[in-house]
């Protein structure tokens, strides 16, 4: 560890500021809630890889959850806010629900199911390109046991079926069980993104807005940009490695004299050695160009310049020692 001060890092929830996709500012939010303004709590459930986190940053306008081809990428739950004139949805992007298979997996396992009983409305997604099975249904009649919560089924990734495709997933999806909709969209395209964020407005109770107009996640900014540095990282590795990647932000402060540059301390943690030497690369080449595509989205989403200071240690076996789990922000 570089023995920095944890307390440095910068705090705040980001907000529409940096982001280039037209997203309000933030500003206190004086919405008079009178006339029916509804505000509350969704959240995405399906299998890894089906889509949720794209789904969600689509829905919201701007990048707040990583999102890589590789399964469980997502490994909190992550809050995104979605502003409209008569709503305030909160989206809460779970990780894929799944058989754990290491204290790591048991510990998503349990905070997907605590979220499930937390929020005004459930979207459960399904890919359209991708044939309905047993994942889907262990999910199906898991929902069924939340009784009063509804649950909107939303058939994901229809730009990559074609239309016959999705009309027999649509009709698939639908005997899973008892849903209040069932929605086809694509996140890529664009098709069908605000229906979806229309449908799980419907479910949410009256009330005053949650979070400030312009605020888009909760998240702390460390620990974003750690989840885009490991995005980042995740990029063209292969097989158990993605699992075993851990990312956390040591420092994170303006460079002294400068208010254009943010200093980003960050420790890149594997299992074993071996993974060391692949994340490396030959003389170092492939950690560079992670701390590169890493620093531009890191710019992107923060709108100012960054140092980043990227550094890789070993943390053996992880996912497995509750210890290391606790040091690397995952609480039992
Ligand atoms: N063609 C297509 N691909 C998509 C769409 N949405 C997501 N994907 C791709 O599907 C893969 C998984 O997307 P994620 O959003 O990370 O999926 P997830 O369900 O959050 O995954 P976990 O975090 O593992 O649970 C990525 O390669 C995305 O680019 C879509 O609408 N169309």
């Amino acid at each position: 560890m570089t023995g920095r001060a944890r307390g440095a890092r910068r705090d705040r929830p980001v907000t529409g500021v940096g982001d280039n996709q037209g997203v309000t500012s933030p500003q206190t939010t004086t919405r008079d809630t009178a006339g029916g303004f509804r505000s509350g709590f969704a959240c995405f459930i399906g299998r890894p890889n089906v889509g949720k986190s794209t789904l969600m940053n689509a829905l919201v306008g701007t990048k707040v959850a990583i999102t890589s081809s590789r399964p469980q990428t997502t490994r909190r739950a992550i809050r995104g806010i979605v502003h409209r004139p008569d709503a305030q949805l909160i989206v809460v992007d779970t990780p894929g629900l799944h058989k754990p298979r290491t204290l790591l997996g048991e510990r998503l396992d349990s905070l997907v199911r605590s979220t499930l009983t937390e929020v005004d409305a459930i979207g459960f997604c399904v890919p359209a390109d991708e044939k309905v099975g047993p994942g889907d249904r262990f999910i199906a009649r898991e929902l069924e046991g939340l009784k009063g919560t509804p649950v909107v089924a939303i058939v994901t990734k229809t730009d990559a079926a074609d239309r016959r495709e999705v009309a027999e997933q649509l009709m698939r999806v639908e005997q899973l069980g008892d849903f209040a909709d069932i929605v086809p969209v694509s996140a890529v395209d664009g098709f069908q993104v605000g229906l979806v964020g229309d449908l799980l407005i419907s479910h949410l109770p009256e009330g005053m807005p949650l979070y400030p107009e312009g605020d888009l996640t909760d998240e702390p900014e460390h620990v974003l940009v750690a989840e885009l540095i490991r995005e980042a990282a995740l990029e063209g590795v292969r097989d158990e490695l993605p699992h075993s990647i851990a990312v956390v932000v040591d420092e994170m402060q303006p460079r002294e004299g400068r208010d254009d540059l943010v200093e980003v301390y960050a420790h890149l943690f594997v299992e074993r050695p071996s993974q060391k030497a692949i994340v490396i690369g030959a003389k170092g080449s492939r950690l560079r160009e992670v701390g590169t595509a890493a620093r531009r989205q890191i710019e992107a989403l923060l709108g100012v310049k960054i140092y980043l200071d990227l550094r890789i240690s070993v943390a053996k076996d992880w996912q497995r020692d509750p210890k290391q789990l606790r040091r690397l922000g995952f609480d039992g």
